[in-house]
C-alpha cells in the first residue's frame, strides 16, 4: 500500500533519501519497446538536485542501472528493475533535528503513523524519492512516443510572478533552455532573481508547473471513479509539495457562461474535433482527442534557514533551525517529476483502454 502506482503499467518505488540508494520496479510494461538509456538519463538529468544555484546544492548524479526486464535493448515483458545509488547524503546536518519535527515538512506525520524517526534527510518522505518516478515515467514516455503521444510541462508560475500567456502561445521547445524552466525568456530571467532573492534571505517560495498531452487518442478513461483527469489528478497530488491541480478551464471557468465555455464540435477531415478547449481535452472522465492541460500548484519549502517555533517528541516546545541543503523553490526540478506523473497515467491508460472495445 503506498508504494504502487498504475494498474496495467504499474510502478512500486522504494528507498530513502540518505539510505544506500532508491529504485523502482515496473510491472506491466509490454514487451518488445526498444529501451533508450540515453533518454532516461537525460529525464535523470532534468530533475536531479544540484543543477543550479536555484536548487538544493546536494550533488547527486543520479546514474542508474537496469537490472532486469530488459535483453539485447528491448523490454521483455517482465518487471524492469532500476536503482540509482545515493552518494551524497550528509546525515550529520540533521541530528539536531533527530526528535524535533520541522514545521510543514512530513517528520511529524511519518512519526505518528509508523512510531519511527528516520531523521535522516526527510528519509522516505524526501523528493529524493521522486528519482524513481522520472525514471519509470522515462520508458512510460518511451511507449507513449509509439502512439503519438507527447507530454511537456513548464513553470508558469513562481511567487506571483506569472505567465499570463496559455500554452498554445509558448514555444514549449525554449522551456529547457533557461535554469528555471519556463519558456519565456523574459519571465524566466524574472523567477530566477526573485527565487535567487528569496534564497538569499533564508527562504523559500512557491510556484505553478503547467502541463500539456499532446497526441492523446480519444476513449482513454474510465467514466465514473477513475476519470482520467482523476486519476491525472491523484497522481499529481501525490508528488512532493502539491496543494492544488486544475485542469482545462479550472477555477477560471467560473467565471463564464455555459454558452462561452461549451466546447463547439466540429469535423475536420471526418473526425471530431472541438473549436474551443476549456474541457481540457477530457469529458465524463474520458480524453476526447484534444490537447489536455493541467496546472499543478506547489508550496514554498518547508525547511527554511530560520529559527521556527516547533515541538519534540517528549512533546516539549523547540526551536527548529534548518541546515542541510534545500530547494528554495521546487518548480524548476518538479518539471520533470509532473511530466514522468503523467506519462505514468496516459500509459495505464492506453493499456486499459486495449481492454474496452474488441476493435482497439
Ligand atoms: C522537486 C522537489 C524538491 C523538494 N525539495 C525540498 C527540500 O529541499 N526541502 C524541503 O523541506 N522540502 C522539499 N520538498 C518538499 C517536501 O518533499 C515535502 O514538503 C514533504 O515531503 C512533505 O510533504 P507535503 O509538503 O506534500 O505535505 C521538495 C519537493 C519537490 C517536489
Ligand atoms: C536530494 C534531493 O532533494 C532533496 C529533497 C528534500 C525534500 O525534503 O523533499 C530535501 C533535501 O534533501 P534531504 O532528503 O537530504 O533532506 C533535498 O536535497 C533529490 O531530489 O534528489
Amino acid at each position: 500500500m503506498g508504494n504502487s502506482f498504475g494498474r496495467i503499467f504499474r510502478i512500486t518505488t522504494f528507498g530513502e533519501s540518505h539510505g544506500l540508494g532508491l529504485g523502482v520496479i515496473i510491472d506491466g510494461c509490454p514487451a518488445g519497446l526498444t529501451m533508450d538509456e540515453a533518454f532516461i538519463r537525460e529525464e535523470l538529468q532534468r530533475r536531479k538536485p544540484g543543477q543550479s544555484k536555484i536548487t538544493t546544492q546536494r550533488k547527486e548524479e543520479d546514474e542508474f542501472q537496469i537490472l532486469s526486464g530488459v535483453f539485447e535493448g528491448k523490454t521483455t515483458g517482465t518487471p524492469i528493475g532500476m536503482v540509482i545509488m545515493n552518494t551524497d547524503q550528509k546525515s550529520k546536518d540533521y541530528s539536531h533535528i533527530s526528535d524535533k519535527f520541522r514545521p510543514s515538512h512530513a517528520d511529524f506525520t511519518y512519526f505518528e503513523k509508523y512510531g519511527i524517526r528516520d531523521y535522516r534527510g526527510g528519509g522516505r518522505s524526501s523528493a529524493r524519492e521522486t528519482a524513481a518516478r522520472v525514471a519509470a515515467g522515462a520508458i512510460a514516455k518511451l511507449m507513449l512516443r509509439n502512439f503519438g503521444i507527447s507530454v511537456q510541462a513548464y513553470v508558469s508560475q513562481v511567487g506571483d510572478i506569472k505567465l499570463e500567456k496559455a500554452y498554445t502561445l509558448l514555444d514549449l521547445s525554449l522551456t529547457e533552455e533557461n535554469i528555471v524552466r519556463c519558456p519565456d525568456k523574459e519571465m524566466a530571467e524574472k523567477m530566477i532573481a526573485f527565487i535567487d532573492g528569496v534564497r538569499k534571505s533564508k527562504d523559500t517560495v512557491g510556484g505553478i508547473v503547467s502541463c500539456v498531452a499532446k497526441g492523446v487518442p480519444a476513449g482513454l478513461g474510465e467514466p465514473v471513479f477513475d476519470r482520467l483527469h482523476a486519476e491525472l489528478g491523484k497522481a499529481m497530488l501525490s508528488i512532493n509539495a502539491v496543494k492544488g491541480f486544475e485542469y482545462g478551464s479550472g477555477f477560471e471557468g467560473v467565471k463564464m457562461r455555459g454558452s462561452e465555455h461549451n466546447d463547439a464540435f466540429y469535423l475536420e477531415e471526418g473526425k471530431v474535433k472541438t473549436k474551443t478547449n476549456h474541457s481540457g481535452g477530457i469529458q465524463g472522465g474520458i480524453s476526447n482527442g484534444e490537447d489536455i492541460y493541467f496546472n499543478v500548484a506547489f508550496k514554498p519549502v518547508a525547511t527554511i534557514m530560520q529559527d521556527q517555533e516547533s515541538v519534540n517528541e517528549a512533546g516539549e516546545p523547540v526551536t527548529v533551525s534548518g541546515k542541510g541543503r534545500h530547494d528554495p523553490c521546487v518548480v524548476p526540478r518538479a518539471v520533470p517529476i509532473v511530466e514522468a506523473m503523467a506519462a505514468l497515467v496516459l500509459a495505464d491508460h492506453l493499456l486499459i483502454s486495449r481492454t474496452n472495445k474488441l476493435h482497439v
